[in-house]
């Protein structure tokens, strides 16, 4: 047997189709939802996440603002430029590109930024309305992930979900939404001994390590929904994912490619939060 895919340009189509009409819809009551890029450096990876982020929003009808700045900026310029921003009534959408260099801290920065207008939902006060189940915005890789799960009417309440990865942005989050949709959720870290003990009794697994081939085909029930987060490049700079894509398939019930899976869903959920933000206004 071999897995069905989950396509995730395929399914970004759909949701960016609706999230046209609701910026076409808005723009016509002179609200056209515009949404910010910070981009501090010239981390080569973060310049193409960025521009296919603004590309993104010219192709929807939203109005995008990318700014560059050297990797020598000071944490206090950054931070006069996102109070700016926070001011500025034609921005509903504020991205500060991550990593940030290391002579700024990042916590204060994704702190400054005022709540209603942080679309990856990395804010503090962010993190904790949706801990405590009142969400305003869901990051959005862990969001379009869900609307994923959705698209395949995976029947999440009761199922088995184990995250691989902890972070802020990824794992914290996607476990507190599976957790929502009533599943059983285990979270592994780079510490969790034997692994595949875990990840062999997920229902639906998600991997967000940033470790090629970490997950193998040995270590996925067979039938499950296996979602790979990662963004690595193999020894050819091919683009590849952190599961053994080519092994898994044939144990795993579905599962996302790498590149055309979570990479194009974590786009279009920033647009849909930016409409969001926007209707908000
Ligand atoms: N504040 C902040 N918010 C983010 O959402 C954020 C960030 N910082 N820093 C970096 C990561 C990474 N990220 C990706 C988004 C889309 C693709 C994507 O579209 N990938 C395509 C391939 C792109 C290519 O060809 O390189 C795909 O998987 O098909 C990848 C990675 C957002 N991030």
């Amino acid at each position: 047997m071999t897995a069905q895919l989950i396509n995730g340009n395929l399914l970004s189509q759909t949701i960016r189709a609706d999230v046209a009409k609701r910026a076409a819809a808005l723009t016509a009551r002179g609200r056209q939802p515009g949404l910010a890029v910070v981009l501090v450096g010239d981390n080569p990876a973060s310049q193409v996440y960025v521009r296919n982020k603004v590309k993104a929003c010219e192709d929807n009808g939203l109005h995008s603002v990318m700014e560059k700045y050297d990797g020598d900026m000071t944490e206090a310029a950054l931070l006069a430029r996102i109070d700016a921003l926070n001011k500025d009534p034609k921005i509903h959408g504020i991205l500060v590109q991550l990593p940030l260099p290391a002579h700024i801290d990042a916590h204060k920065v994704i702190e400054a930024i005022a709540p209603e207008k942080d679309v990856d939902g990395f804010h503090v006060s962010n993190a904790g309305l949706l801990m405590t189940g009142q969400p305003l915005f869901r990051p959005c890789t862990p969001y379009g992930v869900m609307k994923m799960l959705e698209s395949i009417d995976y029947p999440v309440r009761g199922a088995n979900a184990v995250v691989v990865g902890a972070s802020n942005i990824v794992g914290k989050p996607q476990a507190m939404l599976l957790l929502q949709a009533g599943a059983t959720v285990t979270i592994c870290n780079s510490k969790t001994r034997d692994l595949g003990a875990h990840t062999r009794r997920a229902d639906i697994l998600v991997v967000a390590t940033g470790k090629r081939n970490l997950v193998t085909a040995d270590m996925v029930k067979p039938g499950a929904v296996v979602i790979d987060v990662g963004m690595n490049r193999d020894d050819n700079g091919k683009l590849c994912g952190d599961v053994d894509f080519e092994k898994t398939k044939e144990v795993a019930g579905w599962i996302t490619p790498v590149p055309g899976g979570v990479g194009p869903m974590t786009i279009t959920m920033l647009l849909v939060n930016t409409i969001e933000a926007a209707e908000r206004t």
